[in-house]
């Protein structure tokens, strides 16, 4: 018999650094991130979760001076390989911020964008999209009749969910998700937990949080980072009751950090 294959998921990092000029950021970090599961990133902060969550759509391709080594796999793929075409990608794999960033249109707008500008034209299948979007992102019913309305009159925790319907109207694979939840209420961030739940049945979440009850409450895989290294990976459930590293234990117990 033959040598077995290491496992392999169809989105995986792979011995990924990142570099702000000659500073590494994010050290050598092979992650792999399993379909219908939510992954979340904890670790104290300037430990790279963030640097880590944004290339996996290369936005840290925005940032001047920041250069990768090493891998990020999608089916088969290497999404820094020359000649990979940026707004596809991050069509397929979308991106929430911390802070609810709506565009200064109205609510079917906002919505009806990102799929425009991927060249579906026709009213019939914009409000299609329009309507199917702010369902999945369970705000449907309390937009329904203001879709002309500025998106900027929403709430905190309704224009986070708009930011996530936004992502959804192009039918990614894979969410990013830095934070979602941070400037929100508690009432709000529940909604947005629910909803993270939900989509986590049609595709592949990754979160950034420092809300160690939301991570046991949400993901399913929990990644703690420090200082830019990948100290402990497992499912959830195993890091939140034995974590095998003491750092770990330390940090969820909100020890240090
Ligand atoms: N644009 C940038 N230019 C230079 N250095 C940066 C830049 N962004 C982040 N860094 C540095 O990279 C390291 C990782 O930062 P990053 O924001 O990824 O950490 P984080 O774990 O997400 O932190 P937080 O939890 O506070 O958001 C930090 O030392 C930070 O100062």
């Amino acid at each position: 018999m033959g040598a077995i294959a290491p496992v392999r998921e169809s989105f995986q990092t792979e011995d990924l650094s990142i570099f702000y000029g000659t500073y590494e950021a994010v050290k050598g970090i092979s992650l792999p991130f399993a379909q219908n599961t939510v992954t979340a990133l904890i670790g104290p902060s300037g430990c790279g979760k963030s640097t880590f969550l944004r290339s996996l759509n290369r936005m840290n391709d925005e940032i001047s001076g920041s250069t990768t080594k090493g891998n990020i796999w999608i089916d088969g793929i290497d999404i820094n390989a020359p000649g990979t075409d940026v707004i596809k990608l991050r069509q397929k794999i979308g991106m929430v911020w911390q802070k609810p960033n709506p565009f200064y249109k109205s609510i079917y707008d906002n919505i009806a964008f990102g799929p425009k500008y991927h060249g579906i034209k026709g009213k019939k299948a914009l409000d299609e999209i329009v309507e199917s979007s702010l369902r999945r992102a369970a705000l449907w019913d309390e937009v329904k009749d203001r879709l002309k309305d500025s998106a900027l009159a929403l709430s905190g925790g309704q224009q986070q969910r708009l930011c996530i319907a936004r992502a959804l109207s192009v039918n990614p694979q894979i969410l990013l998700l830095d934070e979602p939840a941070s400037a929100l209420d508690p009432v709000s961030t529940g909604k947005v937990e629910e909803l993270i739940k939900e989509l986590k049945e049609e595709l592949r979440i990754v979160i950034v949080t420092h809300n160690m009850q939301q991570a046991a409450r949400i993901s399913d895989y929990t990644a703690y980072f420090y200082l830019g290294t990948l100290v402990e990976y497992d499912k959830t459930e195993k890091v939140f009751s034995n974590p095998e590293n003491q750092m770990t234990q330390e940090y969820i117990m909100g020890r240090f950090g």
